[in-house]
């Protein structure tokens, strides 16, 4: 089930349609609390002071409940309806540092600027630098605009409820949302709206890829090409092979410059290497290409940059491009119904758009669809914080999953391998959007359980672990059927 992006006004419609069908509010907020509280769990320690900040509304309610369920922590509950109100005692306890402060103090209630007191509070909060979880939205954000009313909370993970709010989608938001979590059952009734873009979850992606029959060879798991690494940039091709390897299609080929070939070739034993000539005619027998990785010295073939444009004009198979073959590509048709495929970070972005990486930042659904138009309408994985993946019209879809510590060097070499190494296999050819929604979920699923354990890991250990992460595990329980 997608989950579309909203508004305030239709979470508002939707909560009444709950009521309507029988939905309670209490028994809402009840299960907000314990889900709440579970999240803040995983935040703190044992024994680390929590405290629980509620504000006048159901926002409040919902941290109040929560608090019912932390009696493993010593807690502190400050009621806030008015920030001048037994504030010494606040400041008290915001001076002993609290490990966690779970945020209800505003939610999509915020109807007008917050004055100087709420002002001066949020800013202490703030200024504390301590870990925030806030329920539905930052408070003080207003979660349509994305921008603060006054001022707001910045939380460290921001726990939206039911479905996102659209403000917490745009850029201005980040600095406030921080890790930005949709829980989408909350209780309520089934959401009654669709929307063009939507919200990627884990139980998406239950039972896939699908279970390998019994009788399998590699034969039925494809062939992938990858066309990757030259001199300075060797590593590259090594990530984006082995990046390809975790995805177990039947047989992978790297094609490399000669330059590179002694310092990748003894670091891959699976995978075939071979020196990449302008004979070599693509796709041949291959069942999915992958071009880009490493490609950045000053001195690239052009019989390499003009065998790109043949192969993304041309060739029937899944053809994924990313890095410096971006810059190659025919603002030209390729066959119907042929998978075509782009990832380029908000640089590469504007770079085929002609604009800069702000003006993509500022409108990123925007960019992504021009960037399809003018690649006549390939798919497109704009990455970054909450990347997104789609095509000209249609769908699109915002990946929950990764974090910050991805932000490092050979990352997305290594995505681009994983995904097209996914692509090659015909049975994950029949659902394209779903094989990249999964491979960029996977992928900033295995950076975030690295980074459960620790922040110094390196994106040879993501290779490692790339595609363990199983969705099943990550569900929460359903709530009670009606
Ligand atoms: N959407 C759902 O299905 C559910 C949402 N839940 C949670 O409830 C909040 C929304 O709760 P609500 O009570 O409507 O509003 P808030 O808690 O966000 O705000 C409370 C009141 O604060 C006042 N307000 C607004 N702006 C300001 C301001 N700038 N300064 C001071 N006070 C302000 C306002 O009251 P007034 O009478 O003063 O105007 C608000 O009403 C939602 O975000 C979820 O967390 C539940 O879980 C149930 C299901
Ligand atoms: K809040």
């Amino acid at each position: 089930m997608p989950i579309p992006v909203i508004n305030v006004a239709q979470m508002r419609e939707w909560e009444k349609a709950s009521w309507e069908a029988g939905k309670t509010e209490s028994e809402v907020i009840m299960r907000v609390g314990q889900l709440v509280a579970r999240r803040a769990s995983q935040m703190v320690r044992p024994g680390q002071l929590v405290l629980v900040l509620a504000g006048k509304g159901n926002n409040g309610n919902d941290a109040r409940r929560a608090r019912e369920h932390l009696a493993d922590w010593p807690v502190y509950l400050q009621d806030v309806s008015n920030p001048q109100e037994g504030i010494s005692e606040l400041h008290q306890i915001l001076d002993q540092r609290p490990a966690l402060i779970i945020d209800g103090l505003f939610g999509i209630g915020i109807n007008r600027p917050l004055d100087e007191h709420w002002a001066a509070l949020i800013q202490r909060i703030n200024d504390l630098q301590t870990k925030v979880l806030s329920i539905d939205v930052p408070s003080g954000l207003n979660a349509d605009t994305g921008e603060p009313m006054g001022t707001a909370i910045r939380a460290s993970v921001t726990m939206t409820l039911g479905a996102p709010k659209q403000g917490l989608l745009l850029p201005s938001a980040w600095p406030y949302v921080g890790r930005l979590e949709v829980v989408p059952d909350i209780g309520l009734a089934k959401c009654p709206f669709t929307g063009e873009t939507n919200w990627t979850l884990p139980e998406d992606f239950n039972n896939f890829p699908p279970e390998r029959p019994a009788t399998a060879h590699k034969g039925n798991f494809g062939r992938i090409a990858i066309i990757a690494g030259s001199l300075g940039y060797h590593g590259a091709a090594v990530l984006a092979a082995r990046g390809a390897q975790r995805a177990q299609p039947g047989l992978i080929t790297l094609y490399t410059n000669e330059e590179v070939y002694h310092s990748i070739a003894p670091q891959l034993q699976a995978v075939m290497v071979s020196i990449w000539n302008s004979k070599l005619s693509l796709p041949g027998d291959f069942n999915a290409v992958l071009i880009g990785p490493g490609l950045a010295a000053g001195d690239i073939p052009d019989d390499m940059k003009m065998m790109t444009r043949h192969v993304w004009r041309d060739a029937a198979v899944p053809v994924v491009v990313d890095a410096s073959a971006l810059d190659w590509l025919p603002l030209a048709p390729f066959p119907k119904n042929a998978i075509r495929v782009i990832t380029p970070h908000p640089g590469e972005a504007s770079r085929i758009l002609r604009c800069s990486a702000k003006q993509v930042e500022a409108n990123r659904p925007n960019a992504l669809r021009e960037v399809s138009k003018r690649l006549g309408n390939c798919w497109v994985v704009l990455k970054g914080n909450q990347t997104l993946i789609g095509r000209s019209s249609g769908e699109i879809y915002v990946n929950p999953s990764g974090n910050p510590y991805l932000a490092q060097g050979g990352s997305g070499d290594a995505l681009s391998g994983y995904l097209a190494g996914l692509l090659a296999q015909p049975t994950l050819q029949v659902d394209p959007l779903k094989t990249l929604r999964y491979a960029v979920w996977q992928h900033g699923a295995t950076a975030d359980k690295l980074t459960a354990t620790r922040n110094n890991w390196i994106v040879e250990d993501l290779l490692k672990e790339l595609g363990s992460v199983v969705p099943e595990l990550q569900d929460l329980p359903p709530s009670k059927p009606s």
